[in-house]
């Protein structure tokens, strides 16, 4: 990690009691330090807990245990005008482009709600920072007028974007903001989040189920596996030398452009469902499915520890 953290997420722990009396474990015991200005990936299958931890991060969820520092400051035990001033600092970008955005209001009404509610800017100013923004996330200013399903789901995620940018954040959580879009349309959504990153210093949060799209945005990239985190490293580290062997089932799933290399490269396929988190396996959560599982997998749960410089896993193996 470069720089000094500013989110430390400690022991986070996110439960779901359900109606019949069972606890869901959504996430357990997650630790995570991002660096002010960097990029940190968090990847793994869908229903992994990814959305869980970044909506209990940023305090739309309540946490069950552990603790959320943004600049050294326990985001849920915040209350009055630090919370406020807390939801000025961090922003959500979400997945759905049709279902985040209100087709009733206007795209420059979208964009503005935020600097509404902290009473940020009205009348003249208010319109020169729709018009700003709208710019800044290649749109123009005439769109500001019009309405969601006037444009494309490439276009509605900009517009996604602009209206977390309203209020000037310092860090914004993207919940698979890519994932709904059309390929085509992804690499330029991941470089408008590189561009205005660089643009004003933003530090990210950059959730996604595919771990090609996120090697290109991410500094670093967190691995997790059914409420857990279970491998932590730089993304350049990751993809050259993955260690624990989910994330390597992972990156063997990303096909190769090189049909030669394609052809001849080793596939692992993972075996049997995702066991529900409601019933997790004893031991390591992955041991039912990995191809290199022994019997102490099944006895304990593997620490999470630093196996290589600045690499984390938690894994028997090593
Ligand atoms: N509000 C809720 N009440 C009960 N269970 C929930 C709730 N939200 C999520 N879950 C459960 O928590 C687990 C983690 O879900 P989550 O949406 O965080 O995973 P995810 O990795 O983000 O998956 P996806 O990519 O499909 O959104 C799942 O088993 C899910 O069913």
């Amino acid at each position: 990690m470069k720089g000094n953290p500013i989110l430390e997420v400690r022991d986070l722990q996110k439960h779901f009691h359900l109606g019949s009396g069972k606890t869901l474990k959504a996430v357990d015991k997650l630790n995570i330090s991002i660096a002010s200005g960097e990029t940190f990936g968090l990847v793994g299958e869908s229903g992994c807990g990814k959305s869980t931890a970044g909506r209990t991060i940023i305090r739309l969820y309540e946490a069950t245990g552990g603790e959320v520092l943004f600049n050294g400051e326990n985001v849920h035990k915040l209350r009055g005008n630090k919370l406020q001033e807390f939801r000025r600092h961090m922003q959500m970008v979400f997945q759905d482009p049709y279902a985040s955005l209100n087709p009733r209001m206007t795209v420059g009404n979208i964009i503005a709600e935020g600097l509404d509610i902290h009473g940020l800017a009205d009348g003249k100013q208010r319109k020169q920072r729709v018009s700003e923004l709208l710019d800044a996330v290649g749109l123009n200013e005439e769109h500001a007028s019009r309405f969601p399903h006037e444009f494309s789901g490439g276009q509605r995620q900009r517009i996604g974007i602009a209206r977390a940018l309203a209020i000037e954040p310092q860090f914004i959580i993207a919940d698979e903001p890519i994932s709904a879009l059309d390929v085509s349309v992804q690499a330029q959504v991941v470089n408008l989040f590189k561009k205005l990153q660089k643009e004003r210093g933003l530090t990210y949060l950059f959730i996604a189920h595919d771990l090609a799209m996120v090697k290109h945005i991410s500094d670093r990239i967190g691995v997790m596996y059914l409420g857990k985190l279970v491998e932590v490293t730089t993304s350049e580290e990751l993809y050259a030398n993955p260690l624990h062997p989910y994330t390597q089932s992972l990156l063997s799933a990303i096909p190769i452009p090189d049909p030669e290399v394609e052809r001849t490269r080793e596939r692992i396929i993972l075996e049997g469902e995702i066991p529900s988190p409601l019933n997790p396996p004893s031991g390591c959560p992955f041991r039912t499915r990995c191809p290199k599982a022994m019997p102490e997998c099944a006895a304990s749960m593997p620490e999470f520890k630093e196996v290589q410089p600045g690499h984390f896993t938690a894994c028997h193996l090593y």
